[in-house]
């Protein structure tokens, strides 16, 4: 709602109240038209201040409405209202004016932020562009670079820069409400005609086609499928070239079509599935909200490789005193300089003061004896963690969480060597630690609700996303990664080369396809996988060449790491590279006479294999494993899941994410779709629809957000 009171006898109060953002819901918009109306009634009034309570303006439309069915005032009437208004009103934009919220404000005559505000349209990024008038309000005000930028990145703005762009009329340090209220008083007896930004002419510079057209390119290029970017352009071009009413008019039209699409059901959904995960839940019943996370002000991290600078990187710049350990001087020397590159890079970037001093190195494991939580993060070998362990066990002070960063290795292996395996959790962080946003927080059978919450914060603190996962080998994201890769490498056998698989990976949306993401992670690290699990002997000749465990195997990628191709770093994998490091991949001739002897040595004839079956080989064994991990209680819900894939694994966000693109698909359709393919390949693993996936199937593909009622049912009756 939105309440009225008056303010020093001539000044009419608006206060949107909505927590937590004060977002425009069908009852704030009523309250809004209903105060406007009575402040422009009152004779006594003779301007208007409106503001957002708990010092939040607003954020915007608000979302959770936008699946329902629309109530109440649209926004579009509602801003004309005011912006029509005989009487000034000032906008008092303290905390944030987001979306809807900039639109509210640009509707108003003035504007004046605290210099803490954040201002901005995001709305592309739930797949729609300011649709209350803001694509054509902005460019009027701030022309149509500056709008084109804001507009289609979703870029928030500071207060000062909202200054600098001509957005806010003044800043300020103190009471933004109370400077409002003076304000408004200034301006009580002001002509409002130069102050209706919808009575602008255009800006239009004499590039403009030019500008439209690296700007479409722009989007283009970093959209990848996703079609609000363009949209926004589109609707910014009407500013220029149409009066404000037909601007307005074109405007709705694209806002439509946006807010039809599965994009922006995708983006919402993906919206809320973002926040959702912090409030965790394990499959022993602990939980976010009776968890209580332990106090950490000193971490350590073992082992300076690249993960372990990227998290000392990290945690230095979330503020922790860190002790950084490596054994041998020579890398620590190497790590220590690294690690300062990255920080000062990180604060000429982000403008922040150098985190140099946060951090202690040493050459001995017996430095962490004091610290409150320890990261090892050494290579994927299990006999050297379980040895860290022990000696962690030992030298650490009574409390203290031990973590491990690991992509997939067994939690409770490692627990089982120390004295208290209640205090060890898994961190497994994604490359380059210190950019990437996604924390998948490993829980074991034995870990204590507190260990998971102070993981979980921890992440947080360090500006990522947490998400609460049980312990199984590869945990969420790479055993369902597993399923994936070797569906590629059938599709190789199959006849399909890497570039056409890619190709159809990257058109859904990835930013890059399968082969191209090994070679640049390098080809070795799965095969070193492989090779421990027994899967990689010389033995295997003839037809248990292709065949491991009674199921098929794909052994193409060890052939290829046999021959000292390892992708990027050596020059050649999946592609070739004009030298070892290089990065533009081009197809290599050798690779298509390798996969041909290969048939042949192995009897395989290739066939025409089309983009449908790329695309759904690829993706639907993915997908079924996903709902294996609900069925067996790895992840909580569908949105672990998706949040993990989107942050994690490049999945296109405005797909939503796996779980939620088989939602968009239907169940239905992805069951029959695998069992197809299971019947052509009944020895080729992953195909063999899950349980949980059949019985949601079968239940008339229920929307995304009924599956935990199913999943949470006893799983032994799945
Ligand atoms: C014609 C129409 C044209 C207009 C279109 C629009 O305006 S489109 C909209 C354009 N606006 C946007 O896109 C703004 C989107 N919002 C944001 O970017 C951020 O939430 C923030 C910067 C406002 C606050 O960040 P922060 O890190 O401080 O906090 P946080 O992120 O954790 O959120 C806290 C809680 O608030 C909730 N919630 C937030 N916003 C909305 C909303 N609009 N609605 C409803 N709820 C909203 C959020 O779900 C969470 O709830 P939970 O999980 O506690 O139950």
């Amino acid at each position: 709602m939105a309440f009225y009171s008056r303010v020093s006898g001539s000044v009419g109060m608006i206060t949107l109240q909505n927590p937590p953002v004060n977002a425009l819901s069908a009852a704030v918009r009523q309250g809004i038209v209903d105060t406007m109306h009575r402040a422009l009634s009152e004779p006594e009034v003779k301007s208007v201040v409106i503001c957002g309570q708990n010092g939040k303006f607003c954020g915007g439309a608000d979302i959770r409405e936008f699946g329902a069915k629309m109530t109440g005032p649209p926004l579009v009437p509602m801003v004309h209202l005011i912006e029509a208004a005989s009487k000034p009103v000032v906008a008092a934009i303290e905390g944030i004016a987001l979306g809807g919220g900039l639109e509210l404000a640009l509707s108003c005559h003035y504007r004046i932020a605290h210099s803490k505000a954040r201002l901005g349209f995001p709305e592309v990024a739930l797949g729609l562009l300011p649709g209350a008038g803001g694509t054509q309000r902005l460019p009027r005000l701030i022309g149509v670079p500056a709008s084109l930028d804001l507009i289609t990145t979703g870029r928030q703005v500071t207060a000062a820069e909202a200054r600098q762009l001509g957005i806010v009329d003044e800043v300020t340090d103190l009471n933004a409400v109370d400077a409002a209220v003076k304000f408004a008083q200034s301006v009580a007896d002001k002509s409002l005609d130069a102050r209706r930004i919808s009575t602008y002419p255009c800006p239009r510079p004499p590039d403009l086609d030019t500008i439209f057209e690296r700007a479409m390119q722009q989007v283009r290029r970093s959209a990848r499928g996703a079609i609000a970017p363009g949209t926004c352009v589109q609707a910014v071009h009407a500013a220029v070239t149409l009066p404000y009413a037909k601007g307005m008019e074109r405007e709705r039209e694209l806002f439509s079509v946006l807010f039809n699409s599965g994009q922006a059901r995708a983006l919402q959904y993906y919206f809320f599935a973002q926040r959702a995960v912090s409030r965790w839940s394990t499959a022993s019943g602990a939980r976010w909200d009776t968890s209580k996370p332990r106090p950490v002000h000193k971490a350590a991290v073992i082992g300076l490789g690249t993960m372990g600078r990227g998290i000392t990187v990290s945690l230095a710049q979330a503020g922790f005193s860190v002790v950084a350990v490596e054994t041998q001087e020579k890398q620590l020397l190497e790590a220590k300089q690294a690690v300062s590159g990255m920080l000062e890079r990180g604060a000429k970037r982000r403008g922040v003061p150098l985190a140099h001093d946060k951090i202690k190195y040493s050459c001995s494991v017996q430095a962490v004896a004091d610290v409150d939580l320890v990261i090892e993060a050494v290579f994927e070998d299990m006999a050297l963690k379980k040895t860290i362990f022990q000696q962690l066990s030992a030298i650490c002070k009574p409390g203290a969480l031990l973590c491990t960063n690991t992509s997939g290795l067994d939690i409770d292996e490692l627990a089982s060597q120390t004295q208290s395996p209640e205090l060890v959790v898994g961190m497994h962080f994604f490359a380059p630690a210190h950019v990437m946003q996604l924390l998948e927080v490993v829980y074991g059978p034995r870990s204590c609700p507190e260990a998971v919450a102070t993981a979980m914060q921890m992440g947080k603190k360090m500006g990522k996303v947490s998400v609460a996962v049980g312990n199984c080998r590869g945990f969420v994201g790479n055993r369902m990664l597993k399923l994936y890769l070797e569906q590629a490498f059938f599709l190789l056998e199959e006849g399909a080369t890497p570039e056409q698989v890619d190709q159809v990976l990257e058109e859904f949306g990835f930013p890059m396809g399968v082969f191209k993401v090994s070679d640049l992670s390098g080809l070795d690290i799965g095969w070193k996988v492989r090779k421990a699990d027994g899967l990689v002997l010389p033995a295997f000749t003839g037809t248990s060449a292709r065949i491991r465990g009674g199921s098929r195997y794909s052994p193409l990628g060890d052939l290829l790491c046999e021959q000292g191709r390892f992708g990027q770093k050596t020059g050649k994998g999946w592609y070739q590279y004009d030298k070892p490091g290089g990065r533009v991949a081009k197809p290599d001739p050798w690779l298509f006479g390798f996969l041909e002897d290969y048939r042949a040595q192995h009897g395989l004839v290739a066939r025409r294999i089309d983009h449908q079956e790329v695309l759904e080989r690829c993706l639907y064994p993915l997908i079924n494993e996903g709902f294996q991990i609900l069925q067996d209680g790895i992840a909580a819900g569908p949105e672990d899941i998706d949040v993990i894939y989107v942050l994690g694994y490049g999945w296109p966000r405005h797909r939503g994410g796996p779980m939620f693109y088989a939602s968009q698909v239907g169940l239905d359709k992805v069951v029959e779709r695998l069992e197809h393919y299971q019947q052509i390949h009944p020895d080729v693993p992953g195909l063999q629809p899950c349980r949980l996936l059949r019985k949601l199937a079968a239940i008339s593909n229920p929307a995304i957000h009924k599956w935990r009622e199913v999943i949470q049912k006893p799983r032994s009756q799945l």
